[in-house]
Protein backbone atom coordinates (compact mmCIF):
# COMPACT_ATOMS: atom_id res chain seq x y z
CA UNK A 1 0.00 0.00 0.00
CA UNK A 2 2.68 2.22 0.85
CA UNK A 3 4.38 1.41 -1.87
CA UNK A 4 1.59 2.66 -4.40
CA UNK A 5 1.19 6.02 -2.14
CA UNK A 6 5.11 6.62 -2.28
CA UNK A 7 4.87 5.81 -6.30
CA UNK A 8 1.40 8.18 -6.68
CA UNK A 9 3.37 11.16 -4.83
CA UNK A 10 6.06 10.14 -6.78
CA UNK A 11 4.34 10.46 -9.96
CA UNK A 12 3.01 13.86 -8.15
CA UNK A 13 6.18 14.99 -8.20
CA UNK A 14 7.25 14.58 -11.46
CA UNK A 15 4.21 16.66 -12.42
CA UNK A 16 5.25 19.13 -10.29
CA UNK A 17 8.41 19.46 -11.79
CA UNK A 18 7.21 20.12 -14.89
CA UNK A 19 4.62 22.69 -13.68
CA UNK A 20 6.44 24.21 -11.29
CA UNK A 21 7.65 27.23 -13.58
CA UNK A 22 3.86 28.38 -13.73
CA UNK A 23 3.52 29.18 -10.25
CA UNK A 24 4.52 32.38 -8.42
CA UNK A 25 8.56 31.63 -6.83
CA UNK A 26 7.71 31.98 -3.34
CA UNK A 27 4.77 29.27 -3.68
CA UNK A 28 6.90 27.58 -6.03
CA UNK A 29 9.19 27.05 -2.63
CA UNK A 30 6.40 26.72 -0.51
CA UNK A 31 4.95 23.61 -2.43
CA UNK A 32 8.71 22.13 -3.04
CA UNK A 33 9.11 21.51 0.28
CA UNK A 34 6.00 20.11 1.59
CA UNK A 35 6.18 17.53 -1.93
CA UNK A 36 8.92 16.43 -1.34
CA UNK A 37 8.76 15.74 2.70
CA UNK A 38 5.47 13.74 1.77
CA UNK A 39 7.36 12.02 -1.04
CA UNK A 40 10.37 11.15 1.62
CA UNK A 41 8.07 9.99 3.63
CA UNK A 42 6.12 7.59 1.48
CA UNK A 43 8.20 6.80 -1.58
CA UNK A 44 10.07 3.47 -2.12
CA UNK A 45 11.42 4.79 -4.84
CA UNK A 46 15.48 6.46 -5.10
CA UNK A 47 15.75 9.01 -7.78
CA UNK A 48 19.25 9.62 -9.04
CA UNK A 49 19.89 12.68 -11.35
CA UNK A 50 22.63 12.68 -13.98
CA UNK A 51 22.76 16.44 -15.41
CA UNK A 52 24.40 17.14 -19.05
CA UNK A 53 26.42 20.38 -17.44
CA UNK A 54 26.81 19.41 -13.90
CA UNK A 55 30.30 21.01 -12.35
CA UNK A 56 30.89 22.49 -15.69
CA UNK A 57 29.04 24.89 -18.06
CA UNK A 58 30.93 24.49 -21.30
CA UNK A 59 31.51 20.63 -21.11
CA UNK A 60 29.04 17.59 -21.35
CA UNK A 61 29.12 16.00 -18.68
CA UNK A 62 30.86 12.08 -19.66
CA UNK A 63 27.84 9.99 -17.57
CA UNK A 64 24.96 12.08 -19.26
CA UNK A 65 26.97 11.16 -22.82
CA UNK A 66 27.22 7.63 -21.99
CA UNK A 67 23.32 7.13 -20.65
CA UNK A 68 22.58 9.24 -23.65
CA UNK A 69 24.44 6.22 -25.65
CA UNK A 70 23.31 3.52 -23.42
CA UNK A 71 19.19 4.54 -23.68
CA UNK A 72 19.52 5.37 -27.61
CA UNK A 73 18.27 1.17 -28.67
CA UNK A 74 15.64 1.41 -25.65
CA UNK A 75 14.07 4.70 -26.64
CA UNK A 76 14.23 3.39 -30.07
CA UNK A 77 11.81 0.42 -29.05
CA UNK A 78 9.85 2.11 -26.08
CA UNK A 79 9.58 6.08 -26.69
CA UNK A 80 6.92 7.50 -28.58
CA UNK A 81 8.70 10.99 -29.21
CA UNK A 82 12.40 10.49 -30.14
CA UNK A 83 15.11 13.45 -31.24
CA UNK A 84 17.66 12.35 -34.09
CA UNK A 85 21.08 13.21 -34.62
CA UNK A 86 23.86 12.77 -37.12
CA UNK A 87 26.88 10.73 -36.02
CA UNK A 88 30.33 10.22 -38.13
CA UNK A 89 29.93 13.50 -40.17
CA UNK A 90 26.07 12.68 -41.06
CA UNK A 91 26.91 8.66 -42.12
CA UNK A 92 24.71 7.76 -39.82
CA UNK A 93 21.29 8.54 -37.64
CA UNK A 94 21.43 7.93 -34.11
CA UNK A 95 17.96 8.14 -32.04
CA UNK A 96 17.56 9.21 -28.71
CA UNK A 97 14.33 10.34 -26.52
CA UNK A 98 12.68 13.54 -26.28
CA UNK A 99 11.95 15.33 -23.04
CA UNK A 100 9.88 14.40 -20.41
CA UNK A 101 9.69 10.47 -22.11
CA UNK A 102 10.15 7.56 -20.30
CA UNK A 103 12.10 4.63 -20.60
CA UNK A 104 12.38 0.58 -18.94
CA UNK A 105 15.10 -1.34 -18.30
CA UNK A 106 15.72 -4.17 -16.80
CA UNK A 107 19.18 -5.74 -14.86
CA UNK A 108 19.35 -8.86 -13.35
CA UNK A 109 15.59 -9.12 -12.72
CA UNK A 110 15.05 -5.60 -11.24
CA UNK A 111 13.28 -2.92 -13.12
CA UNK A 112 14.59 0.25 -13.65
CA UNK A 113 12.87 3.50 -14.87
CA UNK A 114 15.20 6.25 -16.77
CA UNK A 115 13.13 9.46 -17.89
CA UNK A 116 14.56 12.28 -19.45
CA UNK A 117 13.54 16.09 -17.86
CA UNK A 118 14.83 19.89 -17.87
CA UNK A 119 15.05 22.35 -15.13
CA UNK A 120 13.97 25.64 -16.50
CA UNK A 121 15.71 28.35 -15.92
CA UNK A 122 14.04 30.78 -13.27
CA UNK A 123 16.97 33.72 -13.63
CA UNK A 124 15.79 36.81 -15.12
CA UNK A 125 19.28 37.08 -16.99
CA UNK A 126 19.57 35.64 -20.71
CA UNK A 127 21.94 32.60 -20.61
CA UNK A 128 23.20 30.84 -23.34
CA UNK A 129 21.69 27.33 -21.91
CA UNK A 130 17.67 27.34 -21.63
CA UNK A 131 17.45 25.05 -18.75
CA UNK A 132 19.58 21.93 -17.65
CA UNK A 133 18.73 18.99 -19.17
CA UNK A 134 19.12 15.58 -17.32
CA UNK A 135 18.54 11.91 -16.78
CA UNK A 136 16.75 10.23 -13.56
CA UNK A 137 17.29 7.09 -12.54
CA UNK A 138 14.19 5.63 -10.10
CA UNK A 139 14.48 2.04 -8.46
CA UNK A 140 12.96 0.72 -5.65
CA UNK A 141 15.06 1.40 -2.51
CA UNK A 142 15.72 -2.64 -2.17
CA UNK A 143 18.57 -2.83 -5.00
CA UNK A 144 20.06 0.50 -4.08
CA UNK A 145 23.61 -1.79 -3.39
CA UNK A 146 22.87 -3.62 -6.69
CA UNK A 147 22.46 -0.30 -9.05
CA UNK A 148 25.03 1.48 -7.20
CA UNK A 149 27.70 -1.15 -7.53
CA UNK A 150 26.73 -2.88 -10.48
CA UNK A 151 24.29 -1.29 -12.68
CA UNK A 152 25.47 2.22 -12.91
CA UNK A 153 29.47 0.43 -14.25
CA UNK A 154 27.45 -1.46 -16.39
CA UNK A 155 25.33 1.12 -17.98
CA UNK A 156 28.49 3.88 -18.02
CA UNK A 157 30.70 0.98 -19.80
CA UNK A 158 28.22 -0.03 -22.14
CA UNK A 159 27.05 3.60 -23.30
CA UNK A 160 30.95 4.32 -23.79
CA UNK A 161 31.40 1.68 -25.77
CA UNK A 162 28.31 2.37 -28.05
CA UNK A 163 30.00 6.02 -28.04
CA UNK A 164 32.91 4.46 -29.51
CA UNK A 165 31.31 2.50 -31.91
CA UNK A 166 29.57 5.87 -33.15
CA UNK A 167 32.67 7.88 -33.09
CA UNK A 168 34.50 9.09 -35.93
CA UNK A 169 38.27 7.41 -36.01
CA UNK A 170 41.54 9.14 -36.76
CA UNK A 171 43.93 9.15 -38.27
CA UNK A 172 47.52 11.38 -36.38
CA UNK A 173 50.62 12.06 -37.17
CA UNK A 174 53.16 13.89 -34.98
CA UNK A 175 54.44 17.29 -35.78
CA UNK A 176 57.73 17.71 -36.90
CA UNK A 177 59.91 19.76 -33.95
CA UNK A 178 60.18 23.26 -36.00
CA UNK A 179 56.79 22.77 -36.66
CA UNK A 180 55.07 23.23 -33.92
CA UNK A 181 53.99 26.74 -33.58
CA UNK A 182 50.46 25.80 -34.89
CA UNK A 183 48.65 25.57 -31.90
CA UNK A 184 51.67 24.41 -30.59
CA UNK A 185 50.39 20.44 -30.67
CA UNK A 186 52.65 17.53 -31.39
CA UNK A 187 49.96 15.33 -32.96
CA UNK A 188 47.51 16.78 -36.03
CA UNK A 189 45.12 14.77 -37.20
CA UNK A 190 42.94 13.95 -39.85
CA UNK A 191 39.41 11.69 -39.84
CA UNK A 192 40.53 8.08 -41.01
CA UNK A 193 38.60 6.73 -43.53
CA UNK A 194 40.59 3.28 -44.75
CA UNK A 195 38.15 0.57 -46.09
CA UNK A 196 39.86 -2.63 -45.82
CA UNK A 197 38.89 -4.90 -43.34
CA UNK A 198 39.54 -8.87 -42.30
CA UNK A 199 37.32 -9.76 -44.92
CA UNK A 200 39.18 -8.05 -48.24
CA UNK A 201 42.39 -9.13 -46.12
CA UNK A 202 44.08 -11.74 -48.28
CA UNK A 203 46.25 -13.72 -46.47
CA UNK A 204 45.60 -17.61 -45.02
CA UNK A 205 42.24 -17.44 -43.25
CA UNK A 206 43.67 -19.36 -40.14
CA UNK A 207 46.14 -16.79 -39.74
CA UNK A 208 43.45 -14.09 -39.61
CA UNK A 209 41.47 -16.10 -37.35
CA UNK A 210 44.07 -16.58 -34.84
CA UNK A 211 44.98 -12.94 -34.88
CA UNK A 212 40.83 -11.62 -34.94
CA UNK A 213 40.88 -13.69 -31.64
CA UNK A 214 43.92 -12.30 -30.08
CA UNK A 215 42.46 -8.71 -30.82
CA UNK A 216 39.34 -9.28 -29.33
CA UNK A 217 40.77 -11.46 -26.54
CA UNK A 218 42.83 -7.94 -25.83
CA UNK A 219 40.05 -5.98 -25.81
CA UNK A 220 38.29 -7.78 -23.47
CA UNK A 221 41.22 -8.81 -21.08
CA UNK A 222 40.99 -5.28 -18.90
CA UNK A 223 40.19 -7.57 -15.83
CA UNK A 224 42.96 -10.02 -16.77
CA UNK A 225 45.48 -7.15 -17.38
CA UNK A 226 44.98 -5.50 -13.87
CA UNK A 227 44.94 -8.87 -12.20
CA UNK A 228 48.10 -9.82 -13.54
CA UNK A 229 49.90 -6.31 -13.17
CA UNK A 230 50.50 -5.60 -16.54
CA UNK A 231 49.72 -2.63 -18.45
CA UNK A 232 46.70 -3.07 -20.96
CA UNK A 233 49.10 -3.09 -24.37
CA UNK A 234 50.19 -5.08 -26.87
CA UNK A 235 52.65 -5.21 -29.12
CA UNK A 236 52.50 -6.35 -32.80
CA UNK A 237 55.51 -7.16 -35.21
CA UNK A 238 54.28 -7.40 -38.94
CA UNK A 239 56.75 -8.45 -41.59
CA UNK A 240 57.30 -9.21 -44.93
CA UNK A 241 58.19 -8.35 -48.45
CA UNK A 242 56.71 -4.89 -49.57
CA UNK A 243 53.36 -4.84 -51.14
CA UNK A 244 52.35 -7.92 -48.84
CA UNK A 245 49.32 -6.32 -47.11
CA UNK A 246 51.33 -4.75 -43.21
CA UNK A 247 50.02 -1.22 -43.96
CA UNK A 248 46.46 -2.97 -44.99
CA UNK A 249 46.62 -4.88 -41.84
CA UNK A 250 47.09 -1.97 -39.59
CA UNK A 251 43.97 -0.26 -41.46
CA UNK A 252 41.94 -3.46 -41.01
CA UNK A 253 42.84 -3.49 -37.27
CA UNK A 254 42.10 0.02 -36.87
CA UNK A 255 38.36 -0.71 -38.37
CA UNK A 256 38.29 -3.87 -37.02
CA UNK A 257 38.56 -2.61 -33.55
CA UNK A 258 37.14 1.46 -34.21
CA UNK A 259 40.66 3.14 -32.48
CA UNK A 260 42.19 5.52 -33.62
CA UNK A 261 45.92 5.30 -35.38
CA UNK A 262 49.17 7.46 -33.94
CA UNK A 263 51.03 7.34 -36.64
CA UNK A 264 55.04 7.98 -35.53
CA UNK A 265 57.44 9.17 -37.78
CA UNK A 266 60.46 8.75 -35.26
CA UNK A 267 62.63 11.00 -37.73
CA UNK A 268 60.84 13.86 -36.60
CA UNK A 269 61.26 12.98 -33.01
CA UNK A 270 63.76 15.39 -31.37
CA UNK A 271 64.79 12.97 -28.23
CA UNK A 272 63.68 10.37 -26.15
CA UNK A 273 62.21 13.54 -23.99
CA UNK A 274 59.97 14.37 -26.86
CA UNK A 275 59.25 10.54 -28.09
CA UNK A 276 57.63 10.19 -24.18
CA UNK A 277 55.78 13.43 -24.24
CA UNK A 278 54.22 12.13 -27.81
CA UNK A 279 53.14 8.61 -25.78
CA UNK A 280 51.56 10.60 -23.14
CA UNK A 281 49.21 12.44 -25.36
CA UNK A 282 47.72 9.78 -27.43
CA UNK A 283 44.53 8.65 -25.79
CA UNK A 284 43.47 5.08 -25.42
CA UNK A 285 41.68 2.55 -27.40
CA UNK A 286 44.25 3.28 -30.34
CA UNK A 287 47.29 1.90 -31.77
CA UNK A 288 50.92 3.57 -31.93
CA UNK A 289 52.13 2.59 -35.68
CA UNK A 290 55.89 2.76 -36.26
CA UNK A 291 56.15 1.65 -40.07
CA UNK A 292 59.63 0.28 -41.27
CA UNK A 293 60.98 0.41 -38.19
CA UNK A 294 64.09 -0.82 -39.90
CA UNK A 295 64.73 2.26 -41.84
CA UNK A 296 63.11 4.63 -39.31
CA UNK A 297 66.64 5.91 -37.76
CA UNK A 298 69.12 5.09 -40.35
CA UNK A 299 68.16 4.30 -44.02
CA UNK A 300 65.66 7.22 -44.77
CA UNK A 301 66.03 10.06 -46.96
CA UNK A 302 67.46 12.31 -43.93
CA UNK A 303 70.00 9.53 -43.34
CA UNK A 304 71.23 10.52 -46.67
CA UNK A 305 71.10 14.36 -46.95
CA UNK A 306 74.43 15.78 -45.91
CA UNK A 307 74.44 17.38 -42.79
CA UNK A 308 76.52 20.87 -41.83
CA UNK A 309 79.35 20.49 -40.93
CA UNK A 310 78.71 21.82 -37.16
CA UNK A 311 75.83 19.71 -36.72
CA UNK A 312 77.52 16.73 -37.31
CA UNK A 313 79.56 17.18 -33.89
CA UNK A 314 75.85 16.83 -32.22
CA UNK A 315 75.29 12.98 -33.79
CA UNK A 316 74.54 10.84 -30.29
CA UNK A 317 72.13 8.41 -32.07
CA UNK A 318 71.58 4.70 -31.54
CA UNK A 319 69.88 2.73 -34.46
CA UNK A 320 67.42 0.19 -33.45
CA UNK A 321 69.34 -2.05 -35.69
CA UNK A 322 72.87 -3.22 -35.27
CA UNK A 323 74.38 -6.65 -36.06
CA UNK A 324 73.53 -7.65 -39.61
CA UNK A 325 73.23 -3.98 -41.54
CA UNK A 326 76.77 -3.41 -39.81
CA UNK A 327 77.97 -7.16 -40.81
CA UNK A 328 76.56 -6.47 -44.39
CA UNK A 329 78.02 -3.24 -44.85
CA UNK A 330 81.32 -4.63 -43.82
CA UNK A 331 81.16 -2.70 -40.75
CA UNK A 332 80.21 0.87 -42.06
CA UNK A 333 77.26 1.46 -41.42
CA UNK A 334 78.03 1.99 -37.78
CA UNK A 335 79.91 5.20 -38.95
CA UNK A 336 77.27 6.13 -41.41
CA UNK A 337 74.41 6.03 -38.37
CA UNK A 338 76.60 8.20 -37.00
CA UNK A 339 76.92 10.41 -39.62
CA UNK A 340 73.16 9.92 -40.78
CA UNK A 341 71.15 10.14 -37.14
CA UNK A 342 71.79 13.82 -36.60
CA UNK A 343 68.18 15.32 -36.63
CA UNK A 344 66.82 12.72 -34.34
CA UNK A 345 68.53 11.87 -31.20
CA UNK A 346 66.11 9.02 -30.07
CA UNK A 347 68.16 6.06 -28.94
CA UNK A 348 67.32 2.60 -28.74
CA UNK A 349 66.66 2.52 -25.00
CA UNK A 350 64.73 5.69 -25.74
CA UNK A 351 62.27 3.33 -27.84
CA UNK A 352 62.25 0.39 -25.59
CA UNK A 353 60.86 2.72 -22.80
CA UNK A 354 58.76 3.88 -24.83
CA UNK A 355 57.06 0.45 -25.78
CA UNK A 356 57.25 -1.12 -22.11
CA UNK A 357 58.14 1.78 -19.39
CA UNK A 358 56.61 2.92 -16.90
CA UNK A 359 54.67 5.87 -19.07
CA UNK A 360 53.76 3.36 -21.66
CA UNK A 361 50.89 2.23 -18.77
CA UNK A 362 49.45 5.51 -19.35
CA UNK A 363 46.24 5.70 -20.83
CA UNK A 364 45.46 1.33 -21.37
CA UNK A 365 43.60 -0.48 -24.21
CA UNK A 366 46.58 0.30 -26.70
CA UNK A 367 48.14 -1.59 -29.56
CA UNK A 368 51.93 -0.69 -30.32
CA UNK A 369 52.45 -1.58 -34.02
CA UNK A 370 55.55 -1.95 -36.00
CA UNK A 371 56.60 -3.01 -39.67
CA UNK A 372 59.61 -4.04 -41.39
CA UNK A 373 60.72 -5.56 -44.41
CA UNK A 374 63.88 -7.06 -43.06
CA UNK A 375 62.73 -8.39 -39.35
CA UNK A 376 66.13 -10.41 -39.04
CA UNK A 377 68.22 -6.84 -39.07
CA UNK A 378 65.98 -5.81 -36.21
CA UNK A 379 67.53 -5.46 -32.91
CA UNK A 380 66.62 -8.00 -30.73
CA UNK A 381 65.69 -6.68 -27.87
CA UNK A 382 63.62 -4.16 -29.41
CA UNK A 383 61.27 -7.38 -30.78
CA UNK A 384 61.74 -9.85 -28.15
CA UNK A 385 58.10 -11.29 -27.14
CA UNK A 386 56.65 -9.70 -24.06
CA UNK A 387 57.45 -6.13 -25.83
CA UNK A 388 56.54 -6.95 -29.71
CA UNK A 389 54.14 -9.99 -28.40
CA UNK A 390 53.16 -11.33 -31.36
CA UNK A 391 55.23 -11.40 -34.77
CA UNK A 392 52.67 -11.80 -37.68
CA UNK A 393 54.39 -12.89 -40.78
CA UNK A 394 52.91 -11.36 -44.29
CA UNK A 395 54.49 -13.55 -47.32
CA UNK A 396 53.83 -13.52 -51.07
CA UNK A 397 49.97 -14.59 -52.73
CA UNK A 398 49.00 -18.14 -52.22
CA UNK A 399 45.52 -19.43 -53.99
CA UNK A 400 43.71 -18.52 -50.79
CA UNK A 401 44.62 -14.71 -51.04
CA UNK A 402 43.92 -14.83 -54.66
CA UNK A 403 40.87 -15.65 -54.11
CA UNK A 404 39.75 -13.49 -51.37
CA UNK A 405 41.40 -11.05 -53.77
CA UNK A 406 39.37 -12.16 -56.93
CA UNK A 407 36.18 -11.79 -54.65
CA UNK A 408 37.26 -8.06 -53.59
CA UNK A 409 38.28 -6.92 -57.00
CA UNK A 410 35.63 -8.77 -59.18
CA UNK A 411 33.42 -10.52 -57.11
CA UNK A 412 33.74 -13.65 -58.11
CA UNK A 413 34.17 -16.72 -56.13
CA UNK A 414 35.33 -19.38 -58.93
CA UNK A 415 36.04 -18.93 -62.79
CA UNK A 416 37.14 -21.77 -65.03
CA UNK A 417 40.71 -19.70 -65.38
CA UNK A 418 41.16 -20.18 -61.50
CA UNK A 419 42.71 -24.01 -61.64
CA UNK A 420 45.58 -22.56 -63.96
CA UNK A 421 46.15 -19.63 -61.77
CA UNK A 422 46.12 -22.17 -58.50
CA UNK A 423 48.93 -23.87 -60.58
CA UNK A 424 50.94 -20.81 -61.76
CA UNK A 425 50.78 -19.50 -58.13
CA UNK A 426 52.81 -23.03 -56.68
CA UNK A 427 55.22 -22.21 -58.99
CA UNK A 428 56.04 -18.60 -58.42
CA UNK A 429 56.29 -15.95 -56.23
CA UNK A 430 53.77 -12.57 -56.68
CA UNK A 431 52.98 -10.17 -53.44
CA UNK A 432 49.45 -9.57 -53.43
CA UNK A 433 49.72 -6.08 -54.51
CA UNK A 434 50.83 -7.01 -57.36
CA UNK A 435 47.75 -9.34 -58.21
CA UNK A 436 45.23 -7.01 -56.93
CA UNK A 437 47.37 -4.59 -59.65
CA UNK A 438 46.19 -7.06 -62.10
CA UNK A 439 43.03 -7.76 -61.38
CA UNK A 440 42.01 -4.04 -61.24
CA UNK A 441 39.13 -3.95 -64.33
CA UNK A 442 41.20 -1.57 -66.92
CA UNK A 443 38.29 -1.43 -68.71
CA UNK A 444 34.13 -1.48 -69.18
CA UNK A 445 33.80 -3.57 -72.11
CA UNK A 446 33.34 -7.43 -72.52
CA UNK A 447 33.73 -9.42 -69.32
CA UNK A 448 36.00 -7.73 -66.91
CA UNK A 449 37.04 -10.88 -64.92
CA UNK A 450 37.86 -13.01 -67.64
CA UNK A 451 40.13 -10.00 -68.68
CA UNK A 452 41.65 -9.32 -65.92
CA UNK A 453 42.44 -13.18 -65.02
CA UNK A 454 44.31 -13.23 -68.28
CA UNK A 455 46.08 -10.58 -67.26
CA UNK A 456 46.95 -12.06 -63.84
CA UNK A 457 48.18 -15.16 -65.45
CA UNK A 458 50.27 -13.12 -68.25
CA UNK A 459 51.69 -11.55 -64.92
CA UNK A 460 52.58 -14.98 -63.55
CA UNK A 461 54.14 -16.00 -66.86
CA UNK A 462 56.37 -13.53 -67.29
CA UNK A 463 57.67 -13.65 -63.79
CA UNK A 464 57.65 -17.74 -64.03
CA UNK A 465 60.22 -17.14 -67.18
CA UNK A 466 61.57 -14.51 -65.27
CA UNK A 467 62.78 -16.49 -62.51
CA UNK A 468 63.56 -19.62 -64.63
CA UNK A 469 66.03 -16.79 -66.52
CA UNK A 470 67.60 -15.66 -63.40
CA UNK A 471 68.05 -18.96 -61.91
CA UNK A 472 69.42 -20.00 -65.25
CA UNK A 473 71.89 -16.94 -65.15
CA UNK A 474 72.86 -17.59 -61.45
CA UNK A 475 73.73 -21.63 -62.41
CA UNK A 476 75.84 -20.14 -65.17
CA UNK A 477 77.40 -17.89 -62.86
CA UNK A 478 78.17 -20.52 -60.52
CA UNK A 479 79.36 -22.88 -62.91
CA UNK A 480 81.64 -19.79 -64.40
CA UNK A 481 82.56 -18.98 -61.04
CA UNK A 482 83.96 -23.01 -59.87
CA UNK A 483 85.42 -23.33 -63.30
CA UNK A 484 87.32 -19.80 -62.19
CA UNK A 485 88.40 -21.88 -58.94
CA UNK A 486 89.20 -24.62 -60.28
CA UNK A 487 91.98 -23.10 -62.87
CA UNK A 488 93.05 -20.88 -60.20
CA UNK A 489 93.63 -23.86 -57.95
CA UNK A 490 95.48 -25.39 -60.95
CA UNK A 491 97.51 -22.47 -61.94
CA UNK A 492 98.59 -22.33 -58.15
CA UNK A 493 99.17 -26.05 -58.41
CA UNK A 494 101.79 -25.54 -61.05
CA UNK A 495 103.22 -23.01 -59.55
CA UNK A 496 103.80 -24.96 -56.50
CA UNK A 497 105.69 -26.84 -58.71
CA UNK A 498 107.66 -24.75 -60.44
CA UNK A 499 109.78 -23.23 -57.73
CA UNK A 500 111.09 -27.12 -57.56
CA UNK A 501 112.20 -27.32 -60.95
CA UNK A 502 113.41 -23.57 -60.30
CA UNK A 503 115.74 -24.36 -57.42
CA UNK A 504 116.65 -27.69 -59.71
CA UNK A 505 117.73 -25.52 -62.48
CA UNK A 506 119.05 -23.27 -59.92
CA UNK A 507 121.35 -25.74 -58.81
CA UNK A 508 122.56 -26.82 -61.67
CA UNK A 509 123.51 -23.40 -62.53
CA UNK A 510 125.27 -22.68 -59.33
CA UNK A 511 127.34 -26.37 -59.92
CA UNK A 512 128.38 -25.03 -63.09
CA UNK A 513 129.42 -22.05 -61.79
CA UNK A 514 131.68 -23.44 -59.47
CA UNK A 515 133.36 -25.33 -61.45
CA UNK A 516 134.42 -22.98 -63.85
CA UNK A 517 135.76 -20.65 -61.62
CA UNK A 518 137.72 -23.57 -60.46
CA UNK A 519 138.86 -24.15 -63.48
CA UNK A 520 139.96 -20.73 -63.92
CA UNK A 521 141.88 -20.99 -60.63
CA UNK A 522 143.39 -24.18 -61.74
CA UNK A 523 144.42 -22.54 -65.35
CA UNK A 524 145.65 -19.17 -62.99
N1 LIG B 1 47.27 -9.02 -48.10
C1 LIG B 1 46.62 -8.11 -48.85
N2 LIG B 1 45.29 -8.13 -48.94
C2 LIG B 1 44.64 -7.23 -49.68
N3 LIG B 1 45.23 -6.27 -50.40
C3 LIG B 1 46.57 -6.20 -50.35
C4 LIG B 1 47.32 -7.12 -49.57
N4 LIG B 1 48.62 -6.82 -49.71
C5 LIG B 1 48.68 -5.78 -50.53
N5 LIG B 1 47.45 -5.40 -50.91
C6 LIG B 1 47.15 -4.30 -51.86
O1 LIG B 1 48.39 -3.75 -52.24
C7 LIG B 1 48.53 -2.40 -51.82
C8 LIG B 1 49.85 -2.22 -51.08
O2 LIG B 1 49.82 -2.97 -49.89
P1 LIG B 1 50.43 -2.45 -48.51
O3 LIG B 1 50.70 -1.00 -48.57
O4 LIG B 1 49.55 -2.91 -47.41
O5 LIG B 1 51.79 -3.24 -48.48
P2 LIG B 1 52.94 -3.19 -47.40
O6 LIG B 1 53.22 -4.60 -46.97
O7 LIG B 1 52.61 -2.22 -46.34
O8 LIG B 1 54.17 -2.69 -48.27
P3 LIG B 1 55.47 -1.89 -47.79
O9 LIG B 1 56.35 -2.89 -47.09
O10 LIG B 1 56.09 -1.43 -49.06
O11 LIG B 1 55.02 -0.78 -46.91
C9 LIG B 1 47.35 -2.10 -50.93
O12 LIG B 1 46.81 -0.87 -51.21
C10 LIG B 1 46.36 -3.20 -51.21
O13 LIG B 1 45.46 -2.74 -52.18
MG1 LIG C 1 53.43 -0.33 -45.79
Amino acid sequence: MFAKLGSTFGSLFIVWTMFQRYFPLHLQAYIDQYLRRLVKAFDPYIHIKFYEYSSNRFRRSEAYIAIENYLSSKSTDQAKRLKGDSVKQGKSLVLSMDNEEEVLDEFQGVKLFWSKLETHNRSTTISYYPGKMYYKLSFHHRYRESVTKSYLNYVLEEGKAIGARNRQKKLYTNNPNDDRSYHNTRWSHVVFEHPATFDTLAMDPKKKEEIIDDLVTFRESKEYYARIGKAWKRGYLLYGPPGTGKSTMIAAIANFLNYDIYDLELTAVKDNTDLRKLLIETSSKSMIVIEDIDCSLTLTGQRMKAKPKKEENKAEIVCPIKKKADEENGGKSSSSSKDDSKTSKVTLSGLLNFIDGIWSASGGERLIIFTTNYVEKLDEALIRRGRMDKHIELSYCDFEGFKVLAKNYLSIDSHPLFEKIRSLLVETKITPADVAENLMPKTTKGDAAESCLENLIQALLKTVKEEAMKKKKAEEEEKALKEKEKSNEKIKEEEKQQPETNSILKCDKEDAETSSSNSIEVIK
